[in-house]
């Protein structure tokens, strides 16, 4: 059980640290090896994603990711910034799969910025597409706009395509997962405007098919965002694209409390993967040991269930992670009256008490 270890940047190292506290303490043979990634990449090796970095992350079994991204690197070329880190070590493990499930603890219902009636019980799957849209589309730049009352003017652009074969396979993980819960799968989509979405849900229509077992319904991206935060608990699995699948799991991700709940597995076709918290490096509180650390540890969990198959060390990693909630400890991004502010070491440290 190789892991890859990439901390990353801002609160990468704070959160990561935790998570590997706890993978330590399972009484499992874990070989870590830990590499610079991002704005972190970029310092030491002059590239975000380094060459030996790649070549960790595609000899592990596994690779558990902390954040990227810092502002003091937004001037570089593209190319260089920290996040092409991530988008490159989607691209290069074929990592399509992202599945983001928001979760409401019950102990949280409080922290959630709806009422708890609304979210009580609520466990949605966002499957999100990962390595195509208009993340990855070509061509994509700055050119003289060719036509249009603006024509001659400069213009940015993006390619948002997706291809017959990425969207059946997204497909079949969303019925495949669907078949697993609660029976039904929402496919997110602007199908009234975007030709590629059209597609897309003639697609998914079609993979449907093979699923009579499962409940199929279409929505437009902007209707399914209004109706997360109208009534969440319709939602079982929700499966779209690379860019509304960024902005929903974030907005999913309130419902559970805070972002800094939210965990992610990123899956090739066999279930290698690549996990991550679902926020970012959060340059805001970075260094000060106050971000939560749970959706990393979360994370760690996922990544025992899906590549190691290790279904009891995952349970006993989310029931620690229960446990410290029942016990009132809180950060400060899920922190209510009445419960006991604590930083990102004590509740990694608490978790590792609770696993028991
Ligand atoms: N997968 C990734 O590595 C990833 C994901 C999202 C954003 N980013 C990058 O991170 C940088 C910051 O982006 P941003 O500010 O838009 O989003 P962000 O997710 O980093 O932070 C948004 C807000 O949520 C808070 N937050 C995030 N994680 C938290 C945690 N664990 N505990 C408590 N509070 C938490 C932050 O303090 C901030 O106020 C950017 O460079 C962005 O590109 C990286
Ligand atoms: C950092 C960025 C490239 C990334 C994305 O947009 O996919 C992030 O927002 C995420 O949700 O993992
Ligand atoms: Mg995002």
């Amino acid at each position: 059980m190789k892991i890859a270890i990439l901390p990353g940047d801002g609160i990468g190292p704070e959160i990561m640290a935790q998570a590997v506290k706890v993978l330590n303490v399972l009484g499992e043979q874990f070989d870590m090896e830990t590499a610079d990634v991002g704005g972190a990449g970029y310092a030491a090796h002059g590239h975000p994603l380094p060459p030996a970095t790649l070549a960790l992350a595609k000899s592990a079994d596994a690779v558990l990711f902390g954040a990227v991204g810092d502002f003091k690197y937004d001037s570089l070329e593209r190319s260089l910034r920290p996040e092409q880190a991530i988008l490159g070590l989607r691209k290069e493990l074929g990592l399509f799969a992202n599945l983001r499930p928001a979760i409401l603890y019950p102990e949280l219902a409080g922290a959630s910025t709806l009422k708890p009636e609304v979210v009580s019980g609520l466990d949605i799957l966002i499957i999100r597409e990962l390595t195509g849209d208009v993340y990855f589309g070509k061509p994509r730049g700055v050119r003289e706009c060719p036509d249009g009352p603006f024509k001659g003017e400069r213009e940015g652009f993006d390619t948002m395509r997706y291809a017959e074969p990425e969207i059946r396979r997204i497909a079949h993980v969303a019925f495949q997962a669907a078949q697993k819960r609660g029976k039904r799968v929402t496919s997110v989509d602007k199908a009234n405007v975007l030709e590629t979405f059209q597609f897309w849900r003639d697609i998914v229509t079609d993979v449907h098919k093979e699923y009579p077992d499962i409940e199929l319904d279409h929505m437009y991206v902007d209707n399914a965002a209004m109706q997360l935060v109208r009534a969440p608990k319709k939602f079982d699995v929700m499966v779209t694209g690379n860019l509304f699948g960024d902005i929903l799991s974030d907005c999913a991700a309130m419902l559970t409390g805070s972002i800094g709940m939210l965990p992610s597995a990123s899956l090739d076709a066999s279930n290698k993967g690549l996990y991550e918290p679902s926020h970012g490096s959060a340059p805001d509180i970075a260094g000060k040991g106050i971000a939560n650390p749970l959706a990393t540890i979360l994370s760690a969990a996922m990544m025992l269930r899906f590549s190691f198959g290790k279904t009891e060390q995952a349970d006993r990693i989310e029931n620690a992670v229960k446990k410290v909630l029942a016990q009132g400890l809180r950060t400060g991004d899920i922190f209510e009256a009445g419960t006991t502010r604590v930083g990102t070491e004590e509740m990694g440290n608490a978790v590792v008490k609770a696993l028991g």
